[in-house]
């Protein structure tokens, strides 16, 4: 899918009740840019957001639309347009080897077996990792699976690219390559990270602290602002003064 920089999702007036927690109290937001990244402590709403906008969660309140697919009637459509990177790689590979797993993507959108399979193993040397198609999963490190969870969210070029702390566990080498991969494809991505040096490039960053947006604008304004924040906050926590 081709992108511009016109409205790719929508978030109008959200509530959302995960549990005990109400997550989300009427948010809204539009957004365009190619590259957004989400900042905001732990338990703020970053993942739920991200959730929100691959239909994994539905809003209980208010409307998410993405590529003019309203989630909550359009969920099995939303595959085609959205990839996303989990925080976990467990809650994301499904399959036994790395080929299988890269495969599937390209097979959901109409590909044969056998051209899924050359597109996975085309994607592998591109990104340094030949030998590895018929390698178990299981057997991976942490880094490795997150890895293979990226390539396979961005093997069928979707139009939107939600990472949720894709970089992790990736070494440097890994990280500075998928900051390069991330700037030059054509998807609009939204990104939650802790690592704010990652973010330095982005076209918008939005802050969030307990599902509420308290920060959104140029990384140069925001990045400093939310670290500041940040650092007065731990000097309270070492103080014990929270
Ligand atoms: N599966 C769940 N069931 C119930 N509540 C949940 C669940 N997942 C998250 N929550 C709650 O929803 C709120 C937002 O969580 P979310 O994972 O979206 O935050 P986050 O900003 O991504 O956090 P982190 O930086 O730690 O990944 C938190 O208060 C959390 O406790």
């Amino acid at each position: 899918m081709s992108v511009s920089q016109t409205q790719f999702a929508s978030i109008d007036s959200v509530t959302l009740q995960r549990g005990a927690v109400s997550v989300f109290q009427g948010l809204s937001l539009e957004l365009s840019e190619r590259r957004i990244a989400l900042v905001g402590l732990n338990g703020s709403g970053k993942s739920s957001l991200l959730r929100m906008l691959n239909g994994l969660l539905l809003p209980d309140e208010g409307t998410v639309t993405v590529f003019g697919l309203d989630t909550r009637k359009s969920r099995r459509k939303l595959p085609r347009h959205v990839g996303m990177v989990f925080q976990n790689p467990d809650h994301q590979m499904i399959f036994p080897t790395v080929l299988e797993e890269l495969a599937f993507g390209p097979r959901q959108m109409g590909a044969t077996r056998a051209d899924a399979e050359a597109l996975a193993r085309r994607t592998l040397v591109q990104h340094g990792c030949d030998g590895w198609a018929e390698r178990p999963v299981a057997l991976l490190s942490e880094g490795q699976k997150q890895l293979v969870c990226l390539l396979g969210a961005s093997i069928s070029e979707p139009g939107l690219l939600l990472c949720d702390e894709p970089f992790s566990g990736l070494d440097l080498s890994l990280r500075l390559h998928f900051a390069a991969h991330i700037a030059e494809i054509p998807a609009h991505v939204v990104m939650v990270s802790h690592d704010l040096d990652m973010l330095c490039e982005f076209d918008r960053v939005i802050w969030l602290e307990k599902g509420a947006i308290v920060g959104d604008g140029h990384p140069d304004v925001i990045l400093p602002e939310y670290r500041a924040f940040a650092t007065t906050r731990a000097g309270q926590l070492t103080a014990g003064g929270l």
